[in-house]
């Protein structure tokens, strides 16, 4: 079976396409700027040359075509005809409460992703545009969406619930659900396999650091905490986003400087983190050289943003009453050995030792940073959310099959 899975943005679209009887990956890419004059589409097919276009994409629809068109392509494509494309698997940020599991598409789903729009103004309208963009170039192919939020309906509701009015909670839903669940339970069941114990018995702190950042408390094999809530701007700092701040912060700021709402939003999610402290940019990787080269603001926004995680990792120790292994992954964990050695040095109390070489050492795999006499483990585990969606995308079909 063939399966695509897309990770639709509000200007961008991330592709991967799967073949399922052995989990190989045919083709992966992106198309961004989706909107403007100058799109760029990023095309690596397995075993063939890159393709890097530019060029005039309006909306998702037409992205999806070009998508579709590279996939054929006589040079560069994988597959003779889009047909052999069995089902589509779509990345959806918010859920609600709706969905504790991922789901095959249908109206009802539909108008409850609609229905959550609210909650996730940046993300779930581009996630409902990829779906219409593939119903309108594929429209017999099946599709099922796989939700950031579903790991997280386990929380019990004295760490789901925020300590203001519940007529809130009971109207509007507000309560925290946490997001990028799909990374936290792949690392968690990864992190298990590689102590070699039931993910059941373990405590585990997964940390998914990437341009949007969120640490999990995993206990019981379940999600009990998580810093992110009801929006993703709450917990670490981010890239350019905030995370916590004093709330009063909003309405003060609104009135000294006259913003309205939207542009405090804009100010929260877009103009803050590393991108605000640093005033270089919201990349770490930038960040990190700045520093070393002697820049105060980039040595600040580093030590902020360790700081913050680091706090998130103690409290949720606490939470736990234990900790066995943190996770580190996605795009800063598994590539900054200089975030992850800061974090482990100030974490000795607990009786983790890192282990500098194997820290420092660059690499793609699965591994353990800590000595092996270290009380708490710390192990680099390279996220994968595009393979969990395939394969339960994979797996609703099957049995969906199963059923007629
Ligand atoms: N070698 C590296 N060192 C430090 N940070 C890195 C490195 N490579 C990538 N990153 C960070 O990873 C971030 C992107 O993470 P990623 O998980 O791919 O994010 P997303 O999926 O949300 O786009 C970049 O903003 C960059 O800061
Ligand atoms: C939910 C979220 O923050 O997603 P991303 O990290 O992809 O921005
Ligand atoms: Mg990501």
């Amino acid at each position: 079976m063939i399966v695509l899975v897309i990770n639709a943005g509000s200007s961008s679209l991330k592709f991967q396409l799967y073949e399922m009887e052995d989990e190989s990956v045919l083709a992966k890419g992106k198309v961004e700027r989706i909107g403007m004059e100058s799109a760029i589409l990023t095309y690596e097919p397995e075993g063939k040359q890159d393709v890097r276009e530019v060029s005039e994409i309006l909306e998702h629809t037409t992205a999806i075509r070009k998508v579709l068109d590279m996939l054929v392509h006589p040079v560069h494509g994988v597959l003779e005809s889009a047909q052999q494309i069995d089902a589509v698997g779509h990345r959806v940020v918010h859920g609600g409460e709706s969905f504790s599991n991922s789901a095959l598409v249908n109206e009802e789903v539909k108008q409850e992703i609609k229905r959550l729009f609210d909650l996730a103004p940046l993300h779930n309208p581009a996630h409902m545009l990829g779906i219409q963009a593939v119903e309108a170039n594929m429209p017999n192919v099946p599709q099922a969406v796989v939700f950031d939020t579903a790991f997280h309906q386990t929380m019990p509701p004295v760490t789901y619930l925020y300590p203001i009015p519940m007529v809130l909670y009971k109207k509007h839903k507000i309560r925290r659900y946490g997001f990028h669940g799909t990374s936290h339970a792949y690392v968690s069941e990864r992190a298990a396999a590689f102590l070699g114990r039931p993910l059941r018995e373990l405590k585990l702190v997964t940390c998914h650091i990437g341009n949007g950042a969120s640490c999990t408390a995993v206990m019981d094999g379940r999600s009990y905490d998580t810093s992110m809530g009801m929006t993703p701007l709450e917990g670490l700092m981010m890239g350019t986003r905030s995370g916590d701040i004093d709330p009063a912060i909003v309405p003060f700021t609104m009135g000294k400087e006259d913003l309205t709402l939207s542009e405090v939003n804009s100010m929260l999610n877009k103009h803050s983190g590393l991108l605000a402290i640093s005033g270089i940019g919201s990349d770490m990787r930038e960040i990190d050289e700045a520093r070393q080269t002697g820049d105060r603001n980039a040595a600040l926004a580093f030590d902020m943003y360790e700081y913050r995680l680091r706090k998130c990792i103690g409290a949720y120790a606490a939470a736990m009453n234990g900790l066995d292994a943190i996770v580190f992954t996605a795009g800063v964990g598994e590539n900054s050995a200089s975030l992850r050695a800061a974090v482990c040095r100030n974490l000795s109390f607990l009786g983790l030792e890192l282990d500098e070489a194997a820290n420092d050492r660059r690499g793609s795999d699965e591994r353990a940073i800590t000595t092996p006499g270290s009380r708490v483990q710390v192990l680099v585990i390279p996220t994968n959310e595009e393979l969990v969606i395939a394969r339960d995308t994979y797996r609703l079909i099957l049995d969906r099959n199963d059923v007629n």
